[in-house]
C-alpha cells in the first residue's frame, strides 16, 4: 500500500481559556467554526460536559445540566458578551433519549450540539494578509480518529508511561487514517453519549484534558502528518496539560486580540514552555479573533513586539473568518521540519540510512502493547 505520509509530529495549542484554540484547530482540520465556547476539559475515555449558565466564567452557576450533545471534552459556556449568545435561547432539558432540546432563535449556537458539530456557522473567507505564510503547500486531507480503534492507535499514551512516543516518529502506511473528519478522542463511549445513551461526568483522569486532531499536509515535497493537540486553557488543568509539552515539536501560543489579559498571560505560557517543552521546540505566537477589530485591546504592533522578543513568528488569525489559519499551521510545520532537517535527510538519504519503507516494515513488527511507540529518531 502506498504510504500516505512521510513523517509525523505533534503540535500543541496553548493559551488562556476562550482565546479560540479549539476553533483554530477545527478551522484548520475541518474548515469549521463553532460559535459556542465549549471549554476543553476532557476527551478520550470519559469526559465532563457541563453547560455553564452565567457570564462565561466556568463554574459561574455551579449547576450541571445533563445533556447529550456537547463535543467530547468540551464544556459549553454561555458567554453573554458574544454576539451569538444573544437572543432568546431556551433550554428544554433532556428528552427521553437524553438529547438536549433547544428552542432557539436560529442564531448559531442555539442549535443542539449535534448540529453544532456538523455546521460551520461562518463560511471560510480569504485569509491572506501578506504575513509570512505558506509557499504552495498542498493539503492531503483532514482526518481525525473517529472511533475507539483509531483513538487507541493514534493516542500517544498517557504522560509518563512507558509507551510515550518520542519526538520524531517514522510514519507508516497511513492505514490508520479514517477519511471521516471527526471530533477527536471520540471513542465508542463518546459516541454513545452523543446519541444520548448515557452521560458521564469527569473521571478526573489527568490524561483526559487534551484533545487532538490529525491532518496531513505536504511541505517541500514531504507529506507531513500533524497531530495537533488542543489543551484546556483553564487554570485548573494546567498541571495536567504541562505533561504534554515534552512530546511536542511545535507550539502555538495563542491569545485573543480582544483580551489584554490573555496577551499578558503569554509570558507565563512561554515560560512554562521553556520549562517543560523539549529544547528546540518551535513556537509561533498567534493573536486570534482578528475579525473582531471593534473589540481589539492588543494592537498588532504589540503582538509583533512580543514575538520579536521571543524570536517567534507572529500571525494574527481568525478562526471565524479563516484568516491566516492555513498559513500559521503550515509555517509551524515548516519550522519543525527545518529543526529536524538532519533526521529527515537521514531518512531520505544514503543507502545505509533507514529508508521509510524499511521503517514501515519494522513498524509492522509487534513491539509490545497497543500504546507501544513507533520507530523514532530523537
Ligand atoms: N469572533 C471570533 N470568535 C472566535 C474566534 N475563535 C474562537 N472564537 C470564539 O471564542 C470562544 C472560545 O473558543 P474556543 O475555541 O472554545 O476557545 P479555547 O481556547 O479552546 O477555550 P478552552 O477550551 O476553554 O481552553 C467561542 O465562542 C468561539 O466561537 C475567532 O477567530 N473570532
Amino acid at each position: 500500500m502506498a504510504k500516505q505520509y512521510d513523517v509525523l509530529f505533534r503540535l500543541l495549542l496553548l493559551g488562556d481559556s476562550g482565546v479560540g484554540k479549539t476553533c483554530l484547530l477545527c478551522r484548520f482540520t475541518d474548515n469549521q467554526f463553532h460559535p459556542a465556547h465549549i471549554s476543553t476539559i476532557g476527551t478520550g475515555i470519559g469526559s465532563a460536559r457541563r453547560r455553564e449558565r452565567g457570564n462565561g466564567e466556568p463554574g459561574a452557576s455551579g449547576k450541571r445540566e445533563k445533556r447529550g450533545g456537547a463535543a467530547p471534552g468540551k464544556r459549553e459556556h454561555r458567554d453573554n458578551g458574544e454576539p451569538w449568545h444573544r437572543g432568546n435561547r431556551e433550554h428544554q432539558g433532556i428528552g427521553r433519549s437524553g438529547q438536549a432540546q433547544h428552542r432557539g432563535n436560529g442564531i448559531a449556537g442555539s442549535h443542539s450540539t449535534g448540529e453544532l458539530r456538523k455546521r460551520g456557522a461562518v463560511a471560510p473567507g480569504n485569509g491572506s494578509t501578506g504575513e509570512p505564510g505558506s509557499r504552495g503547500h498542498r493539503e492531503t486531507g483532514a482526518t481525525a480518529p473517529g472511533n475507539r480503534e483509531a483513538w487507541e492507535q493514534e493516542k500517544p499514551g498517557p504522560p509518563g508511561n512507558g509507551g510515550v512516543p518520542k519526538n520524531w516518529e517514522a510514519t507508516g502506511s497511513g492505514k490508520r487514517e479514517t477519511e471521516q473528519p471527526a471530533v477527536v478522542g471520540t471513542g465508542e463511549r463518546q459516541a454513545r453519549e452523543k446519541r444520548g445513551h448515557r452521560k458521564t461526568e469527569s473521571n478526573g483522569d489527568a490524561v483526559n484534558r487534551v484533545d487532538f486532531k490529525m491532518k496531513t499536509i505536504e511541505v517541500d515535497g514531504i507529506k507531513v502528518r500533524i497531530q495537533i493537540w488542543d489543551t484546556a486553557g483553564q487554570e485548573r488543568y494546567q498541571t495536567i496539560t504541562k505533561q504534554y509539552y515534552r512530546r511536542a515539536q511545535g507550539i502555538f501560543l495563542v491569545y485573543d486580540i480582544g483580551s489584554e489579559r490573555s496577551y499578558q498571560h503569554i509570558v507565563k505560557w512561554a515560560s512554562d514552555v521553556d520549562e517543560y517543552a523539549p529544547d528546540g521546540v518551535q513556537k509561533i505566537l498567534i493573536g486570534n479573533k482578528a475579525d473582531e477589530e471593534h473589540k481589539r485591546q492588543v494592537p498588532k504592533e504589540q503582538g509583533l513586539q512580543l514575538a520579536r522578543e521571543y524570536g517567534m513568528d507572529f500571525y494574527e488569525t481568525s478562526a471565524c473568518s479563516n484568516l491566516n489559519i492555513k498559513e500559521s499551521f503550515t509555517r509551524l510545520t515548516e519550522l519543525v521540519l527545518q529543526a529536524h532537517r538532519k533526521e529527515l535527510e537521514e531518512l531520505r538519504g544514503p543507502p545505509h540510512a533507514p529508508t521509510l519503507a524499511r521503517l514501515e516494515e519494522e513498524e509492522q513488527q509487534p513491539m509490545g502493547g497497543e500504546d507501544t511507540p513507533k520507530t523514532c529518531w530523537c
